[in-house]
């Protein structure tokens, strides 16, 4: 764990950093083979991702979207310092990135809150946790500015069995800003929402980004919500050893709302590139697969010839 220097996660900035921020250079992950007797592997290394570099600026909303397995949460969890890359260096503000830290502030799909505390409890006891000689009254503070950050007043000492999917949700991301981290890292934060709540929430990122304007680094599988929310859409090949196909920037002005997004006129295109992408990588995934069925039902219609 990196050890923190700050003794108060919401004290002013000096000034607002600029240039790169995150750099991950020719990042490799290969998730090694099963191994049965005698150590002997029994099925392949397995590359998830290949030799991907990628320079972040500060302050920038990244989405990474690709088709489905190749890679996203991988890359994701090397950054956060959840998995560790095989080879390649991650690092931020030029400092190697050995494993998780409170600058990285992560939110994830299954909400990963604490069942038997409450909304305030969860918040307050991360906040806790990564700032320890904080004053109770600080904390609680802290808590209160970002529960009122995500909407959620009123149900400060609601358990997470009491809440909506969404509510729930918004408390995963005042969880993760109550840290106050440099990044905030998102995999598929509203993929388990029902369709309105997602598009609220999306609107309400829009809303704490514009406020906050820290970097965001978020998984989608989404075109519009990567559209709405994105400075920069890196979309990833498929897998085996994906890498990067391109970074598209995304120039429409803020603050966003969906409708003036709609009716920039750069959105067509970059819905159609994303769109072609994403048909393309994902063909070529469900082609081998069938490819692959054929294959093991002909040996199967064999073997049966045999008997
Ligand atoms: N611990 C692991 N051991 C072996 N293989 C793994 C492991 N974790 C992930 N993989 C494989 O690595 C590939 C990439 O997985 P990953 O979850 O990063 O993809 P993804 O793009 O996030 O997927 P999705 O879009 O479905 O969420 C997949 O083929 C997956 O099966």
């Amino acid at each position: 764990m990196i050890m923190h220097t700050i003794s108060d996660p919401q004290a002013p900035a000096m000034e607002a950093p600029t240039g790169i921020q995150l750099s991950l250079s020719q990042v490799s992950k290969v998730f090694p083979g099963k191994r049965g007797m005698f150590n002997r592997q029994s099925s392949p290394d397995f590359v998830a991702i290949d030799e991907v570099s990628l320079d972040i600026e500060h302050n920038t909303f990244v989405t990474i979207i690709g088709p489905s397995g190749c890679g996203k949460s991988t890359l994701l969890n090397i950054i956060g310092g959840l998995s560790e890359a095989t080879t390649g260096t991650v690092t931020m503000d030029n400092q190697p990135v050995t494993g998780p830290g409170p600058d990285r502030g992560m939110v994830f799909q299954n909400y990963a809150l604490m069942p038997w505390m409450t909304v305030a409890g969860n918040i307050g006891f991360a906040v806790e946790t990564v700032y320890p000689k904080l004053s109770k009254a600080r904390i609680k503070q802290i808590v209160s500015e970002n529960i009122e950050l995500v909407d959620l007043i009123g149900a400060e000492r609601k358990y997470p069995h009491e809440l909506s999917g969404g509510m729930r949700q918004r408390v995963g991301i005042a969880r993760a800003l109550a840290i106050n981290p440099k990044v905030l890292l998102m995999d598929e934060p509203f993929g388990a929402l029902d369709a309105l709540t997602r598009g609220y929430l999306q609107e309400e990122i829009e809303r704490i980004w514009e406020q906050h304007r820290k970097t965001v680094i978020m998984i989608t599988h989404s075109i519009d919500e990567a559209l709405l929310l994105s400075d920069k859409i890196v979309m990833m090949t498929r897998g085996p050893a994906a890498k990067i196909a391109q970074i598209l920037d995304v120039p429409f002005p803020r603050p966003r709302d969906r409708n003036s997004v709609e009716h920039h006129p750069a959105y067509d295109g970059l819905r159609t590139e994303m769109e072609a992408h994403l048909y393309r990588e994902t063909r070529y995934v469900e082609q081998s697969r069938i490819q692959a069925k054929d294959r093991s039902s002909n040996t199967d219609t064999s073997k049966d010839d045999l008997l």
